[in-house]
């Protein structure tokens, strides 16, 4: 078997014929709850990933939802009642939930959109995603702007679809705005604390965000940030030591400074989520950090001190370091840039001791034009990795390396970020819970090359260049919008 499948859910179905992904073929129904054509199954294999390490053994799904989890010890199959497929050896694991993905779709549907890039999830083992509020135009910041967003999912999703709304300067002291979108059904906000590089999503300052977490606090959701604060640049002139097609020079212009004065600030805010604080309730998170040295030691501090604080890296900072990085290659070029070598390594060793607490993709395309490939101008290039059916098989091929367990994989993957968006009946195979699952082989290797379907709109993503190995999948799942304010939750 070379591929593995997407498994369970409750409405809506993901269809791959096992064994070929580049023949997989994606049909999409309401009526239906799994992917498999059962209403009442049983999947058994060596190796299922639980909250309590990995089993052999079998998951009873019913309707959508994992009502049994039986041991190998205790398992009589014969006497079952459904379905029972067997994966053998292959892995059974928890569908990855993506935090942080830019679907840009409605306004700039040309980038991404939600057929594209869902279905480029689910080809990746992501059952479900979280869609950022800017890229898109109008960028979601209102609760107009919030149903615009889901019509334009509406029309064609193939995983479970969440949505961030905005915090920007126009509604963070204008409470009932933020009370409107969040009781639409926003899972949180997201806000700059730099130029967003999108007209209309403009940065926020220290008491947006203060006001942003006390409205949070009574939906006890969070605010998630993008940590980086322009400080000073000195003068890049292009001259030969800063040719804006050498990567280091784009490196010189965001230094890590700029994440340590934007993390420095934060924590004076993020006091007040503390157990008995003003703003207790509320949850701050750092988005795609890549500065593993003075941030990362802040945000321990923090932690430490009772904040609630959660952090996330992505793939490309845990993939790839600046050394590598060729003249002109901008697909390369995001913000904070992926930096040196040693940073690389500490970042890993942050996250394997868990002060890093969970991955995401920050899945950020645009059109080849505006990556300026032929120009190769790192200065003028679109800001943003395109990732999002990698960022699985690329944390396995770079993180085995590492030791990487099966267990942290789910951790980092899909129960925490279950934790960060508040979905409880997501993230981890248990018992109540959705059969988002997926199922994959971790011996078995392929290549992101010409043979492999890429489902993103635009295949122009720095992993191209690389060749992950270790797996491939079969799942079952999907699909509904995450608003319950609009009624649209099915
Ligand atoms: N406007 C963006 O999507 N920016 C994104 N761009 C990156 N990461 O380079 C981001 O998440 O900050
Ligand atoms: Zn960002
Ligand atoms: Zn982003």
């Amino acid at each position: 078997m070379e591929i593995a499948y997407l498994l369970g859910n409750r409405c809506g179905y993901l269809q791959g014929d096992a064994g070929q992904l580049n023949t997989l073929s994606l049909q999409f129904s309401t009526s239906d709850c799994s992917l498999l054509p059962y209403n009442h199954y049983w999947i058994t294999s060596k190796g299922i990933v639980t909250p309590r390490g990995v089993i052999s053994g079998a998951v009873e799904v019913k309707e959508g939802i994992i009502v049994s989890i039986v041991k190998e010890e205790d398992w009589q199959g014969n006497s079952k009642r459904g379905q029972i497929i067997d994966y053998d050896e292959a892995v059974i694991m928890p569908g990855l939930i993506d935090v942080h993905a830019h679907l840009d779709d409605p306004g700039r549907a040309e980038w991404e959109g939600f057929p594209s890039g869902t279905k480029a999830a689910a080809a990746g083992g992501i059952t479900m995603l979280i869609d950022m509020p800017l890229n898109s135009f109008p960028s979601t910041v209102s609760v107009e702007t919030l149903r615009l967003k889901l019509e334009a999912a509406e029309k064609s999703i193939y995983v479970d679809v969440g949505f961030w709304g905005g915090l920007v300067p126009e509604n963070a002291f204008n409470a009932s705005s933020l009370d409107a979108l969040l009781s639409a059904g926003v899972l949180g906000l997201k806000s700059f604390m730099c130029p967003s590089g999108i007209n209309d999503f403009p940065m926020t300052n220290a008491s947006h965000i203060k006001e942003g977490l006390s409205v949070l606090a009574k939906y006890r959701r969070p605010l998630l940030v993008h940590a980086e604060i322009q400080l000073d640049s000195e003068n890049y002139l292009e001259d030969d030591a800063n040719d804006p097609r050498h990567y280091s020079t784009y490196l010189k212009t965001r230094p890590p400074a700029w994440e340590e004065a934007a993390i420095r600030e934060l924590l004076t805010l993020s006091k007040d989520t503390r157990i008995g604080g003003p703003a207790e309730g509320a949850h701050l998170h750092v988005v795609h950090l890549s500065d593993s040295g003075s941030s990362l030691q802040l945000l321990k501090e923090a932690k430490r001190s009772g904040d609630s604080v959660t952090v996330e890296t992505c793939p490309h900072y845990l993939a790839f370091s600046a050394e590598e990085i060729q003249d002109g290659d901008t697909r390369f070029k995001c913000a904070p840039p992926i930096r040196d070598a040693a940073n690389k390594e500490a970042l890993w060793k942050a996250l394997l001791e868990g002060d890093i607490d969970m991955l995401s993709s920050d899945h950020s395309p645009t059109v080849p034009e505006l990556k300026l490939l032929n120009e190769g101008n790192f200065l003028k290039a679109w800001g943003g990795v395109s990732s999002l059916q990698f960022v699985f098989p690329v944390t396995w091929s770079y993180g085995r390396n590492y030791g990487v367990t099966l267990e942290q994989l789910a951790l980092w993957w899909s129960e925490r970020p279950a934790k960060l968006i508040g979905q409880d009946s997501k993230g981890s195979i248990e018992v109540g819970k959705h059969a988002d699952i997926f199922v994959w082989e971790p011996n078995t290797d392929f290549e992101l090359n010409d043979d492999l379907p890429i489902y993103l709109k635009h295949p122009v993503s720095p992993f191209q260049c690389r060749y992950p190995t270790g797996y491939w999948l079969q799942f079952t799942q999907l699909t509904h919008l995450l608003s319950p304010g609009l009624g649209v939750d099915s």
